[in-house]
């Protein structure tokens, strides 16, 4: 049921600003894709090209090989939550949906149905204005959701959401996806995205970092080193370079030991009766691969003077 979203050499300026630059990829249906990158990489911007709400200065960006604006039927051909704090305050949450709901020409039933579906049925009469962070995503999602879109785009869903908020919909993600949706969840922390895509576009600077699976992305910050506290470092460094090991000796005395496996360093110390007193496998996590990877990319980082 899910539609491709194929971004080809995706470029928006303003002014002498490059938001997005000759941007390709493709996001497929039954996965949740992940959307990545850090503040400012143009994330909103690819997003609000989708939509047919920024036009683009070069490239093109289509559904089911068309621009959004020839598919007929808007909110029931893409749903998307953009920004949670665009609502009108003084409305209630079923009269926010109602009133999208007609504009669409989504029956009504669908209103009740969506309400439901995020928790916010007992705070369906409530004035939006008075709503948190948490519960203005919810709502946001329940609009996404009206029209039973086929496609769902969802810009930072997480930020405001609590735990259980979190875990809500990180299910719902997985469900949308195999009911077949085509699922493109943007966010800037990559711990956000570990256990909620399946997927990733990476992006910096507007331009395409990678695009593959969390597996794949993951196993290229999957550079396993040893930590290990010897009684003579200097002998153990001397016996493990000998076996072909990169040892780089640290500060607080411990040796960081990296092209052998912790049993393999284990078993040279024991033949060479050098003695132990820690010994530890580093695997580095996919936050670390995120920042190596956009290291050079980073728009807005500490501690750089620009
Ligand atoms: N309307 C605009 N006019 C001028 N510059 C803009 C406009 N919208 C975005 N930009 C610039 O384009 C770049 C990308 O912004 P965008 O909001 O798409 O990034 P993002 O990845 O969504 O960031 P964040 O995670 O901070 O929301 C930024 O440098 C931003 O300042």
């Amino acid at each position: 049921m899910g539609r491709v979203i194929e971004a080809h050499e995706l470029t928006k300026r303003y002014g002498r600003t490059t938001a997005v630059n000759a941007l390709s990829f493709s996001v497929r249906p039954g996965v949740v894709t992940g959307f990545l990158g850090p503040n400012g990489a143009g994330k909103s911007t690819t997003l609000r090209m989708i939509l047919g709400l920024n036009a683009p200065t070069g490239g093109t960006v289509t559904v089911d090989g068309r621009p959004f604006r020839d598919l007929p039927r808007g909110l029931r051909h893409v749903g998307a939550l953009l920004d949670a704090h665009d609502v009108h305050g003084g409305r209630s949450a079923r009269a926010h949906l109602t009133a999208l709901a007609r504009s669409n020409a989504i029956p009504r039933r669908r209103v009740g149905e969506v309400l439901d579906e995020v928790g916010l049925t007992s705070a369906a009469r409530r004035r939006i204005g008075g709503f948190s962070l948490g519960m203005k995503q919810r709502l946001g999602i329940a609009a996404a959701l009206l029209g039973d879109p086929p496609v769902l785009l969802f810009d930072e869903p997480l930020n405001g959401l609590d735990p259980e908020g979190v875990l809500w919909v990180r299910g719902l993600f997985h469900q949308l996806a195999a009911e077949g949706r085509t699922v493109f969840v943007s966010s800037h922390m990559m711990t956000e995205m570990e256990h909620t895509a399946d997927h990733l576009v990476v992006i910096g600077r507007g331009e395409l970092i990678a695009a593959e699976s969390l597996t794949e992305f993951a196993a290229r910050g999957a550079r396993q080193s040893v930590t290990v506290r010897a009684a003579d470092p200097a002998a153990l460094t001397a016996v493990l370079s000998a076996e072909g090991a990169s040892v780089e000796r640290r500060e607080d005395g411990s040796c960081a030991v990296t092209g052998l496996s912790a049993a393999r360093v284990s078993e040279l110390a024991f033949e060479h009766r050098v003695l132990l007193h820690e010994l530890t496998t580093e695997t580095s996590t996919l936050e670390q691969a995120f920042m190596e990877l956009t290291a050079d990319h980073a728009e807005y980082r500490t501690g750089e003077s620009r």
